[in-house]
């Protein structure tokens, strides 16, 4: 602030001279033999007093006036250099972030490998995702609850110590088998298969929860059930509901994954399964598309088929060494029971086949019920005409239908659902992927 400003300029008219005495009117009588070097002034007498106090005046409003404007500059000054430190502070923060985001970048990679077992002595065995296992130790920023057999793991490159815990998903993208300790699907929660259930019943959750009645008869309980049906049509649900009822351990693995992920690890993984479900006993081995494993043998046997017999071969072995009697059950699904090798389906393999039909429009009815059941929905909604409006629909879709009413009127903002954004969702998702028809309202619904 070394400029001169206004204020300075303005300022030196009230110094004591002769010439600004003049030049503001001001009546001045002054000693002119004596001159005051260092208030550069001559001295002033006594009888201009009146005059004198009124430059004094001008003087004190001008020195007040440009106070408080040092004083504005002041704040203004105090809240930039406010604004400039949070700014620094932030800027801070972003190098921070940069750097860890760099030396992430730069950290070799971890290696995704699944517990397969915890050893006494505090050790783990573990196997790679890229194949072999390992006994191994683990971080002890880790909590031992949070490790246990099928835990999916995150490996150092070098010594293969477990350094994380990878969250499992719904869908198993690091894993081959998705294990889940309790499910919470129930049988409630299924629409339209009510004599699947009971079958699913005596099948699966009896011979879990009253081994003695069958012991006690002397007959034994399917070993494989196979659910064969249509895409979306409530397969994995029976298979969840039941394991949830029998508070078994439920682990899931596809087909066509155990054959097309971990390629020339099928087999390996089968094995695996079946080991982790014995250890998680009770509990019940899911496994979904098993049309990608055991399909009709063809005659010329490409490399790719080989690994899908192969696989195939140690499931069938893995179900003749198993004990009818003991606490692991089998259920398989498919899309596709026509391709099927008849091998899998002969006795004491996946001998019950329970049929998932596509839905009926009662069981339509019936399932859009339980997929609005914890939604706030009008209560004028005609769910039997929603049924009939939906002919061909699986369970899947009636769920998605139920989800896309409920976006609707949340995206319009409004209270309940209602009849229009079913009816919209009807068309979206039946017409998905055709031409778009439009669902008159009128007459539809009263
Ligand atoms: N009978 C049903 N009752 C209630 N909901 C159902 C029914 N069938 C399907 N759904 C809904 O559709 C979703 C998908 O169903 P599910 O995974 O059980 O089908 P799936 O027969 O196993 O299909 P896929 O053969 O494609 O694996 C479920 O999560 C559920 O929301």
């Amino acid at each position: 602030m070394s400029e001169t400003t206004n204020e300075d300029i303005d300022e030196n008219k009230y110094e004591i001279t002769e010439e600004n005495m003049n030049e503001n009117n001001y009546k001045y009588n002054i000693n002119k033999d004596r001159f005051d070097e260092n208030e550069n002034s001559y001295e002033y007498l006594a009888d201009n007093e009146g005059d004198f106090s009124k430059y004094l005046l001008d003087r004190m409003k001008q020195l007040e006036h440009r106070n408080s404007r040092l004083n504005e500059q002041y704040n203004q000054i105090e809240s930039e250099k406010r604004y400039v430190e949070n700014q620094k502070l932030k800027y801070e923060r972003e190098v921070r972030k940069l750097q860890a985001e760099i030396d992430r970048l730069k950290s070799s990679p971890l290696i995704i490998g699944t517990v397969m077992d915890v050893l006494d002595n505090g050790k783990l065995m573990v196997r790679s995702s890229t194949g072999p296992q390992f006994m191994v130790s683990m971080s002890k920023y880790l909590e031992d609850e949070e490790i246990e057999p099928g835990t999916t793991v995150a490996l150092n490159q070098q010594t293969f110590a477990v350094v994380d815990v990878v969250q499992s998903t719904e869908e198993p993208m690091v894993s081959a088998m998705e294990v889940i300790e309790s499910q919470q699907v129930d049988y409630d929660q299924i629409g339209g298969l009510d004599e699947q259930i009971k079958e699913i019943i005596e099948s699966v959750e009896y011979p879990l929860t009253k081994p003695e009645s069958f012991a006690r008869i002397g007959i034994s309980a399917p070993k494989g059930i196979l659910l064969a049906g249509p895409p979306g049509t409530g397969k994995t649900l029976l298979a969840k509901a039941v394991a949830h009822r029998t508070d078994a351990s439920f682990i899931r693995v596809v087909g066509s994954e155990l054959v097309q992920k971990y390629i020339g690890e099928g087999a390996k993984l089968v094995r695996e399964v079946f080991e982790m479900a014995r250890k998680k006993a009770p509990s019940i081995v899911f496994i979904d598309e098993l049309d990608a494993i055991a399909a009709k043998r063809l005659n010329d046997t490409n490399g790719a088929d080989r690994e899908v017999q192969r696989t195939l071969m140690q499931l069938l072995a893995e179900m003749d060494g198993f004990d009818e009697r003991g606490d692991v059950r089998i259920i398989a699904a498919t899309n596709r029971s026509d391709v099927l090798d008849p091998a899998i389906l002969r006795p004491g393999r996946f001998d019950r086949v329970i049929t998932v039909p596509m839905p009926d429009v009662e069981s339509r009815e019936n399932i859009l019920q339980i997929h609005t059941r914890n939604m706030a929905v009008s209560d004028n909604i005609d769910f039997k005409k929603l049924a009939n409006l939906t002919e061909g629909a699986s369970g899947a879709d009636l769920s998605a239908i139920a989800m896309e009413a409920g976006m609707l009127a949340v995206r319009n903002d409004k209270g309940s659902v209602e009849t229009d954004d079913f009816l919209k969702a009807v068309d979206k998702v039946m017409n998905s992927g055709n031409e778009s028809i439009e669902i008159q309202p009128e007459g539809m619904f009263g």
